[in-house]
């Protein structure tokens, strides 16, 4: 087989440079596909929104699922104080959806893109997203810049028709299925 490739961080030599570092790891992980989410969340610290690929399932019993939120995002306060957020789980026509939510875009801008409900928790809730799963934080670990969320899951609303949004090599991608 004829495989190009590269080994960029060692155990055995220690990377010097954290920003190197850093860099290298970004590209790595760019490598690794990932399913598309917005997070979303109300309460009294108002409504808040934003793109996530840091999420995955932990447990189902009870059924949890693990968010990784950046402490400096503008949406972290709303998070925490809240304590509930909503999983909307994009399809691949949600492609603009996840760039508003992406950062940068003011708050009603990014809810304005779509329509919403709600379900247990008041977060909100993406009409057409493939699954939302709407969650309490019951507890959080300290990740460095990023906190680890682990939330409790309130109630599912899924629907059964649709492709999944994938986010890989920094461009999204229709998760079609494999032949
Ligand atoms: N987990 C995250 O916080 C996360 C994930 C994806 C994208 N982003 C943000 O979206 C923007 C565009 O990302 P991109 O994928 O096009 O290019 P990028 O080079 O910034 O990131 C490449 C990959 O590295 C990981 N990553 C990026 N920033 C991270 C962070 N701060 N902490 C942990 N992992 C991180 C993600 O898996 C990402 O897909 C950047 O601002 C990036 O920080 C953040
Ligand atoms: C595809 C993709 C995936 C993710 C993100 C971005 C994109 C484009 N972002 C970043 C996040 O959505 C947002 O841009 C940043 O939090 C900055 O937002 P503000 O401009 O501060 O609102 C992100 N942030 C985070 O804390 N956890 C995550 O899992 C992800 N995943």
């Amino acid at each position: 087989m004829n495989m190009k490739t590269s080994v960029a961080i060692e155990k055995a030599v220690p990377v010097a440079d954290p920003d190197i570092a850093r860099t290298e790891f970004r590209n790595a992980m760019a490598r690794m596909a990932a399913a598309v989410n917005i997070v979303t969340t109300n309460g009294p610290a108002g409504i808040a929104g934003f793109a996530a690929t840091a999420v995955c399932s932990v447990t189902d019993n009870p059924p949890t699922l693990l968010v990784c939120l950046n402490r400096g995002a503008s949406v972290h306060p709303a998070v925490m104080q809240n304590g509930v957020l909503c999983v909307n789980v994009l399809s691949e026509a949600h492609q603009d959806l996840s760039r508003l939510f992406g950062g940068k875009t003011p708050v009603a801008e990014r809810f304005a893109g779509a329509s919403w409900s709600e379900l247990s928790t008041g977060a909100p809730v993406l009409e057409d997203a493939l699954v939302s799963f709407d969650c309490r934080i019951v507890r959080q670990a300290d990740g460095g810049t990023h906190d680890i969320l682990l939330c409790e899951v309130d109630a599912i609303r899924q629907r059964d028709e649709g492709q999944g949004l994938i986010y890989f090599d920094r461009t999204y991608h229709s998760a079609g299925r494999a032949e």
